[in-house]
């Protein structure tokens, strides 16, 4: 908060004293209205009580401006609130700041109010306590001096904040994100790289281009003919008249065809290079590690691939289109100017020039604030898609407002970057505009004096207007052109910095593919902390080893990094030292895919695809798969009855929200035993079921842990809190806190009477309550 004048505060109203309504008090909308009402009924003065509320609002509403602080740096945003406060205070000033003084109102605690922004008396701090003594209130200075000096800090303040809006000021300036500095694209590096990914379809960027070379050419000489035709009928040459008029008809079919061919040809290409964009962006992203989508979440990665692209595919379609056509045709237009007068055509070159430079600053401009407009995009499409995918939260809580307000925040960002992305381009146009007219009437000035000085004939000064138009127009479309490809490049900076992206290593297919696994998995001296979180060790030297066709439960209290031992062992992560090791080979030298086709997993939140229920138990099988199958491992899941009992049974069309929990977890179980997998991850699988049902999964998975000739075909890792699930494996590991902390069986751990036994006694109490 400001300082307030000393003779404001120092002044106490004598009707109502700071004690009685403080400064504090004030803030609060009740005391506050009850304050104002006594005002006017002992007053009478409610005119300058509510201008006085308006100050005290347009002073609050500027602070949370100055808060946001978008766009401005500090000293500006100052000088804006204190432009404001100086405001506040002439219409004070307006009411007559006197009478009111005499009469005793307390409006002074309206302005103290307004001065909780700050802005209030940062404005009086920068000069206008001259014009609050002037007034009368307690002032010791003369009026002169106070109006000069007010004068004057209005002229400061004004060409402090003139100065914010020139180009290069800081209202201009968008909020730049950290990140987002580390990759800078230019215009030929975007270039090259958008011509790596379009040359596969060399023919149709090069029909495209001869089609626009042949279009730009045969239009540019219409203007020559329609002149030639037009004084060839005023001096009566029939022939002369005639042939022109064969060439303009000529040129103008030419014209339209090759048009026709070039936007159809540009239009393709366009549409290959989105495509094929996103769908390198999208190997791209889902060859990532697991680690990066801690980071980046969904909504800005599909926005990168939805809207990102799609501006970055105008630049072959539409920018470099236009671009290439005006560019020749202004070109050619330059040289026929040069054939009629080089003395116009200079002044032409001037204007053109000035136009271009003005358009290179715009373009600059657009490519920086492209990014943000971009990531704005991007944050606003996370937010909608978070809020619509957990829609029955927010529906349960209520919360549809306050997710408005988040979603609203990022477009309220989008919007004063476009707004000011707007203001340029106004600025742009003028420029363009006034400086297409000038060329006209500059060549029409002083080539009408060439006329009149019979230096050149009226025909190539009505020839050279209008190829004068033609170039400066055409430097016009290229510079507006030029902007908006600048906007897709700046655009395109985070595509092509996520399409940079190394794949992760735990996609490749190189390493060793053993002949038949045995099932044994070592965890040696594992330990681990998640990328994202860096100093949090999750694991602390863990070690842990698995026979062929063991049974072995984790159990731990949550948090104690169970779920994290799967990660690893399924080398989602990988280990930050120590490693795992199947059948004796660290997962490093294994083919990552291949040993993944022999782990079966399901997790502790199955996710099912939009598809029907056969296939998402096929989901992920190689090679053909039988109705036979799928159905046999169905009813191992003990899921074959509810699917039967679905109205289009196998084809039902589902996904993560259509069925239960433990329907999807049954189905999960499905899929995992449809691979017949040599290791079986289970993580909490049962913990979505009823008891009826966990009973028959039981038994089910009991049947597929041990075989039906119940002797162990497989490792199976399980990872539960349940007493009866736990129970039938032949070993129990207990985590604490991200380390093995007892190992053994049942027996043998309730004997040991440490962190086993309490937790099974916990859950024994529970189920007895
Ligand atoms: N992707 C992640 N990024 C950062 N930290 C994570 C991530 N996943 C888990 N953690 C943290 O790692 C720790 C261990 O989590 P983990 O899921 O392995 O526990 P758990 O024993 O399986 O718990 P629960 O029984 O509740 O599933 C927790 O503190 C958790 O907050």
């Amino acid at each position: 908060m400001g300082t307030a004048p000393p003779g404001l505060l120092s002044w106490q109203p004598r009707t109502l004293g700071p004690s009685h309504l403080s400064h504090e008090n004030l803030r609060q909308p009740t005391l506050r209205k009850n304050h104002h009402s006594r005002l006017l009924r002992e007053n009478n003065v409610g005119v300058a009580v509510r201008r006085a509320y308006l100050a005290k609002w347009r002073c609050q509403s500027q602070k949370k401006l100055r808060d946001r602080g978008f766009g401005k740096g500090k000293e500006e945003t100052d000088n804006l609130l204190a432009s404001g406060g100086l405001q506040s205070l002439n219409r004070w000033k307006g009411i007559g700041l006197p009478e009111l003084v005499h009469k005793k109102v307390h409006y002074h605690r309206y302005v103290c109010c307004a001065a909780d922004s700050g802005a209030f008396f940062s404005s009086t701090n920068l000069g206008t306590n001259g014009a609050y003594d002037s007034t009368g209130i307690e002032g010791n200075g003369s009026a002169l001096h106070a109006e000069r000096q007010t004068f004057l800090s209005r002229l400061v303040l004004f060409w402090k904040t003139l100065q914010t809006f020139l180009p290069n000021g800081s209202w201009w300036n968008v909020i730049e994100r950290k990140h987002q500095r580390a990759f800078n694209i230019t215009f030929t590096g975007a270039m090259s790289r958008l011509w790596v990914l379009v040359s596969p379809d060399k023919l149709i960027i090069g029909f495209a281009f001869t089609a626009l070379v042949i279009a730009a050419l045969s239009e540019i000489t219409i203007p020559h003919f329609v002149a030639a035709m037009i004084f060839a009928a005023q001096k009566g040459m029939t022939s002369d008249f005639y042939n022109n008029a064969k060439l303009l008809v000529l040129m103008s079919c030419t014209y339209g065809l090759f048009s026709g061919i070039r936007g159809g040809c540009f239009g393709i290409a366009n549409q290959i290079l989105v495509k094929r964009m996103r769908e390198n962006l999208f190997f791209t992203l889902v060859s990532q590690d697991i680690a990066f989508f801690d980071a980046e979440s969904v909504g800005s990665l599909t926005s990168r691939l939805g809207s990102d692209c799609q501006q970055v595919s105008r630049i072959i379609g539409n920018d470099l289109n236009i671009m290439f056509r005006n560019g020749l045709q202004g070109l050619g237009a330059f040289v026929y100017l040069v054939t009629l007068s080089w003395q116009l055509a200079l002044t032409t070159l001037g204007v053109c020039s000035l136009m271009w430079f003005l358009t290179r600053i715009y373009g600059r401009y657009q490519k920086r604030t492209a990014r943000f407009a971009q990531d704005s995009i991007a944050s606003a499409n996370e937010v909608a898609e978070e809020t619509l995918s957990l829609l029955r939260v927010v529906r349960t809580f209520g919360t549809e407002k306050q997710e408005l307000a988040r979603y609203s925040k990022w477009l309220k960002k989008l919007m004063e970057i476009n707004f000011r992305q707007n203001i340029a381009y106004g600025f742009s146009t003028l420029s363009s505009c006034t400086l297409y007219h000038t060329t006209q009437v500059v060549a029409l000035i002083i080539g009408g004096g060439f006329v009149m000085s019979g230096k050149i004939s009226a025909e190539k000064l009505t020839k050279f207007i209008l190829y004068s138009e033609w170039v400066v127009h055409s430097t016009w479309w290229v510079g507006d052109h030029w902007a908006s490809l600048m906007q897709a490049v700046g655009a395109s900076e985070k595509v092509f910095q996520l399409l940079d992206l190394p794949p992760s290593q735990q996609l490749s297919s190189e390493g060793i593919v053993l002949p038949h696994v045995k099932g044994c998995i070592q965890f040696v001296d594992i330990s681990f902390s998640y990328p994202t979180r860096p100093k949090a060790s999750v694991l602390k030297n863990v070690n842990l080893d698995i026979n062929p066709g063991e049974l072995v439960a984790v159990v731990g209290l949550s948090g104690s990094g169970k779920s994290t031992l799967v990660s690893l062992l399924l080398r989602l992560y990988e280990p930050t030292n120590g490693q795992v090791l199947v059948d004796g080979v660290p997962l490093t030298d294994l083919d990552i895919k291949w040993l993944r086709k022999q782990l079966g997993v399901v997790s502790q939140e199955p996710r099912l695809f939009s598809m029907d229920i056969a296939s998402n138990i096929a989901y992920g099988y190689d090679g053909d798969i039988s109705q036979a199958e799928i159905e046999r491992a169905a009813k191992l899941a003990n899921a074959h009855d509810f699917i039967i009992s679905l109205p289009d049974g196998y084809k039902t069309m589902v996904d993560n929200s259509r069925l239960s929990g433990g329907q999807k977890q049954r189905i999960a179980i499905a899929r995992a035993l449809l691979r017949d997998p040599a290791i079986l991850i289970l993580d909490e699988a049962t913990s979505a079921l009823d008891a009826e049902s966990e009973h028959l999964v039981q038994k089910a998975l009991d049947r597929a842990m041990r075989g039906d000739e119940g002797h162990n075909k497989r490792t199976v890792l399980v990872i539960a809190h349940r007493l009866s699930t736990i129970r039938a494996a032949d070993r129990i590991v207990v985590m604490k806190n991200g380390q093995v902390a007892e190992m053994g069986s049942h027996d043998e751990l309730v004997k040991l009477d440490g962190e086993y036994a309490r937790l099974t006694k916990r859950q024994l109490s529970t189920l007895a309550q």
